[in-house]
């Protein structure tokens, strides 16, 4: 069931070999490409993948985006001398050129395009395109940061008039603002722009007013350009998670894009001089996971940024197993985000609270002065003076562990099924045969006193779905019993009895939660239904109550996103056991997004009970378990005021325990 994530290489220009006055980049090297490709052959993802042809693009294609002026001037940097080319790159910004580099811009522009149509017409699920120079900061007729043409803008340009994709989400993971991109879309409504990048209250490089958070976009766009400034270096994996469940994700599920292309750079992560930042490269295995249940999986990644050649190579390599299907690697000590990250937070949302229904109750901006007012109060400070501000200090070099080992068990699910129940293609049916003896004895004393035997004999099978996962040999496990309610209360007391196992319940629907499996704090319950058990509600007891129950898609989402993400993120557990109760009235679509996002956790070790009359629901949810993207929710609503204010007062009552549901500064100083 992997997807063949395809990627390219592109012969890499000689860059600067020529006299040593030519400004070569230091930075942007020819070894980026080597060292990440060399990576994904070492850690044998080169064989999972299909490598797809490379070729130039054409004119026309580099139409779509720059101008013909810009495309001609462009076109005779081969045949100037090198004092001519440094004289061409005087009018950009921060880019250098070489007699080749207009040959490898093609190629560049080219591989994303190929990339592009592999993924719409079908041949293969997601990949990535290792391609330079990178593209986000080229605009329509001016070459900058690197940049020579806009790889990703034309990509999307060209996923919309070859394909009539309407709409397409643009991720930009890259420190930097590919302000190039945004120029391109801002007043496209069919276009989601989707920046964080290093800003430092416009200190930092490109120090535009317009990558500020109060830049959503022009006339029919305005709300679809999403800014988030960091203010701050040292951000880490906290702060990108808590961006992504309270920005990102949300409005995205609520566009709902028919295609992701992501602005792949890497200079995100730590170790790259560029950024400063201390997120690690296992975040990159995440944030893929987190847009792979958009656009049915369609996703491509185009590499943009990335300079600190271990911290990229690891990040690559992160990315390219995510999108092959790999289990997630667990996230530690997520410590929650930064004061700065809740004032971007806040901003943010508070500036596209107007443009998004799932903002709709979003607090205001903070009053005090968080973001580039200093500088708009003193007047535009002059360009050279912002630069001037830029970091003295040569940041100190960072160490990090390696990534940890993601390996896929020899079975990815494994289901247990009454015996009139067919066995779903691809899962390994586990055998009547299956020794009930070590358990049999504890079954009967601890758990079911007066049950029939065949319950006991589901429940002892059940229990043996929980120790291969606990030995790896399945990733997750799939059960149609008799009474999921008893099942899912001895499934807790018997993983909760060991020592370091930590249990995320997600109950889908009405039912008692009995109180014994929460007290010992090793279990985290998030119930949702449409009972109203609100005040039951602890630090470990999280009852979601819809006004309309499950059945509502939008509420539903929203307490996906702003709740039980995080949530599940901090509880970091062993396993996670998704529980649908009996008349629950979440539809299907809905079901499966919410198995594919519990993936994120417990290295994909998701255990689902369902009760014996929801037998339709076997098929769907075993197809997510295999790692099948979830089919799309449509474009979401706004959710029921009542539901948006329940999810609210949640969040304010279990902010303090779980800091990752925080999205907004606390007043005091
Ligand atoms: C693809 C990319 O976003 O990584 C390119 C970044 C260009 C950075 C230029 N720095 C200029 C500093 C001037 N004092
Ligand atoms: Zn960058």
């Amino acid at each position: 069931q992997t997807s063949d994530a395809p990627f390219f290489m592109i012969p890499t220009a000689p860059e600067g070999g020529a006299n040593n006055n030519s400004p070569a980049c230091k930075i942007e090297v020819p070894e980026r490409l080597t060292v990440s490709h060399g990576a994904l052959v070492r850690n044998g993802l080169t064989d999972r993948c299909i490598c797809l042809p490379v070729r130039e693009a054409v004119d026309a294609e580099i139409l779509l985006v720059h101008s013909e002026e810009y495309l001609e001037a462009v076109k005779q940097t081969p045949h100037m001398t090198l004092e001519d080319l440094k004289e061409f790159t005087l009018q950009y910004g921060d880019v250098y050129f070489h007699p080749n580099i207009y040959h490898c811009a093609k190629l560049a522009v080219g591989s994303a395009l190929q990339l592009v149509d592999s993924v719409l017409m079908g041949k293969v699920k997601n990949g990535m395109a290792l391609v330079r120079p990178p593209g986000h900061h080229s605009m329509r007729s001016a070459a900058n940061g690197f940049c020579v043409f806009n790889n990703v803008a034309i990509a999307a340009q060209y996923a919309k008039q070859k394909y009539g994709v309407k709409r397409i989400l643009i991720v930009d993971w890259d420190i930097h603002h590919g302000q190039g991109v945004q120029y391109c879309f801002e007043d496209d409504p069919s276009v989601l722009y989707f920046s964080w990048h290093r800003y430092e209250h416009q200190k930092f490089w490109p120090n535009l007013k317009d990558s500020d958070y109060d830049i959503v976009g022009k006339g029919e766009g305005a709300g679809f350009n999403i800014n988030v400034p960091w203010n701050k270096v040292g951000m880490e994996n906290s702060d990108y998670l808590s961006v992504f469940c309270h920005v990102l994700l949300p409005i995205a599920y609520e566009f709902c894009p028919d295609l992701v292309l992501v602005c792949a750079g890497f200079d995100s992560a730590i170790g790259d001089l560029e950024g400063e930042m201390c997120a690690t490269p296992d975040i990159f295995a995440h944030l893929t996971y987190l847009l792979m249940n958009l656009a049915e999986g369609k996703l491509c990644a185009v590499l943009e940024g990335g300079y600190n050649l271990t911290s990229l190579a690891q990040s690559v390599c992160q990315t390219v197993q995510t999108l092959l299907g790999d289990p997630l690697p667990p996230l530690t000590n997520l410590t929650g985000p930064c004061r700065s990250t809740l004032e971007s937070l806040q901003c943010v949302r508070a500036a596209h609270r107007q443009h998004w229904s799932c903002l709709r109750h979003a607090v205001d901006l903070p009053t005090f002065e968080i973001s580039t007012i200093r500088i708009k109060s003193s007047g535009e400070e002059n360009k050279d003076e912002a630069e001037v501000w830029e970091e003295q200090k040569s940041p100190e070099e960072k160490i990090w562990p390696e990534p940890p080992k993601r390996v896929s068990p020899r079975v990815c699910s494994a289901v247990v099924l009454p015996d009139g129940v067919v066995c779903p293609d691809a899962c390994e049916r586990l055998s009547s045969s299956e020794d009930l003896g070590p358990h049999l004895l504890t079954l009967k004393k601890d758990f079911l006193k007066d049950a029939d035997d065949s319950a006991v004999t589901a429940l002892s099978r059940v229990f043996s779905l929980i120790d291969k996962m606990k030995n790896n040999e399945i990733r997750n496990g799939l059960a149609l019993v008799g009474d999921a309610a008893m099942t899912m209360t001895c499934v807790v007391q018997h993983v909760a009895a060991e020592v370091d196992s930590r249990v995320f319940l997600v109950c889908v629907g009405n039912g008692n939660i009995p109180g014994h499996i929460i007290e010992d704090g090793k279990t985290l319950v998030v119930q949702i239904s449409g009972e109203d058990t609100e005040e039951q509600g602890s630090k470990y007891y999280v009852p979601v109550c819809l006004k309309k129950g499950c059945t509502d898609t939008s509420g539903f989402a929203q307490a996906m996103f702003s709740l039980l993400l995080p949530l599940g993120y901090q509880h970091n557990p062993s396993l996670v056991l998704l529980v649908r109760m009996p008349g629950s009235g979440v539809c299907d679509i809905m079901w499966q997004q919410l198995t594919a996002l519990l993936q994120s956790f417990a290295q994909g070790h998701t255990l689902v009970l369902l009760q014996e009359d929801d037998k339709a629901c076997v098929g769907p949810t075993a197809s997510i378990l295999l790692g099948n993207p979830a089919p799309p929710l449509g474009q979401l609503p706004a959710s029921l005021k009542e539901d948006a204010e329940a999810v609210e007062r949640l969040r304010s009552r279990l902010q303090a325990d779980w800091n990752l549901l925080l999205a907004t500064a606390p007043e005091n100083g």
